[in-house]
């Protein structure tokens, strides 16, 4: 019989799940499963979806807001409730009491901004809280990797150099600042963009250690191997990359579509991002080095 848990609130809202850049992103290699060997540093940002949960206590797990036109059982967020489900059932022999899940979804789909991971992340770390199934985060890392290669760094909780699909995390301190981040009029499907003939898949590795002041010069390093074939897919990530370029050093994020160029002060960003707004949907957001969440990361569901 699944059960209220009276030693946690209900409800959680206005749970943050963050969009990520990458400051760049290296093609190393191809496992023999298809999947892409990367090198990447992601850099957590204040533009975020808002998840809001509320426990029900007939064990159902429901999504009670529309969603673009994800469908419900196809949402990340719902997957990664019901995989937190089973793992607290296989595990930890734990009945959950169910949830309803709403959310207010900013982050754009095929944005490269990881919206969908991060959701999925932020669903993981409300719901292992509110229905106190005291799994870490190394336990949820090992979830969230079913769901999608970006989310086991939502739940790492801080800006970090990945390798491996995205799982291997080192936790890094970056430059951080504001940037100015334009979403071309298009959405890229992420496996389009891997699946390409002309995608280079040879970047030699990074050794970090020979890179002296390698994070204070993260803007200027490296380059996105994705870049090329995504333009020649969608010209429109061309001429918005070409178009920052004007103002400072312009790139992709992930496998597009949005683009990015950092600045050190908020207000040069905002002069820049005034003068790209008649023709660009554009924003400014912050550089964070953790995610908004991560205290319910650090108290382990206690
Ligand atoms: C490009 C990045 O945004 C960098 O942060 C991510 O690696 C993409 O992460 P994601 O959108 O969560 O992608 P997933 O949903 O895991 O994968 C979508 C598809 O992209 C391809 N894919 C993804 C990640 C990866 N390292 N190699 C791949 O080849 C696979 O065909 C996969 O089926
Ligand atoms: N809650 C969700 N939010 C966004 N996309 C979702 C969600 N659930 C499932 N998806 C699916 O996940 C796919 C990728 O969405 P997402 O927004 O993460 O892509 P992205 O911004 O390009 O991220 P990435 O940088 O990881 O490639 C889409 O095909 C979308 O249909």
């Amino acid at each position: 019989m699944a059960l209220l848990d009276k030693t946690r609130p209900a409800s959680l809202r206005n749970c943050p799940a963050p969009a990520k850049l990458n400051l760049f992103l290296h093609v190393i290699g191809r496992r023999p499963d298809g999947y892409h060997l990367l090198e990447t540093v992601f850099q957590l940002t204040d533009f975020c979806d808002y998840l809001h949960f509320t426990c029900r206590d007939d064990g159902q797990i429901r999504r009670i807001t529309r969603n673009g036109q994800i469908n419900e059982e196809d949402d990340l967020i719902i997957r990664a409730a019901n995989l937190l489900r089973e793992n607290a059932l296989g595990q930890k022999g734990k009945h959950v009491p169910g949830i309803d899940i709403e959310i207010e979804k900013n982050l754009p789909v095929g944005g490269g901004l990881g919206g969908g991971s991060s959701d999925a992340a932020t669903t993981l770390m409300a719901l292992n809280y509110l229905w106190n199934c005291r799994f870490d985060t190394q336990e949820l890392i090992e979830m969230g990797i079913r769901l999608g290669a970006d989310v086991p760094f939502f739940l790492l909780g801080e800006n970090a150099f990945a390798e491996g699909i995205g799982e291997k995390l080192t936790p890094i301190k970056t430059p951080g600042g504001w940037f100015v981040v334009i979403k071309p009029p298009v959405s890229v499907p992420t496996a389009l963009i891997f699946r390409s003939n002309e995608l280079t898949r040879n970047t030699e590795p990074i050794k970090m250690t020979d890179f002296p002041g390698f994070y204070e010069r993260l803007d200027h390093f490296g380059r996105n191997d994705l870049q090329g074939v995504a333009t020649r897919l969608f010209p429109e990530i061309g001429s918005a990359i070409n178009e920052l370029e004007k103002f400072g050093n312009a790139r992709m994020t992930g496998s597009g579509a949005c683009v990015f160029s950092r600045f050190s002060s908020k207000t040069q960003a905002e002069e820049v991002a005034a003068k790209l707004s008649v023709k660009w949907e554009t924003r400014v957001v912050q550089g964070l080095q953790n995610h908004p969440l991560k205290y319910l990361l650090d108290n382990k569901g206690e």
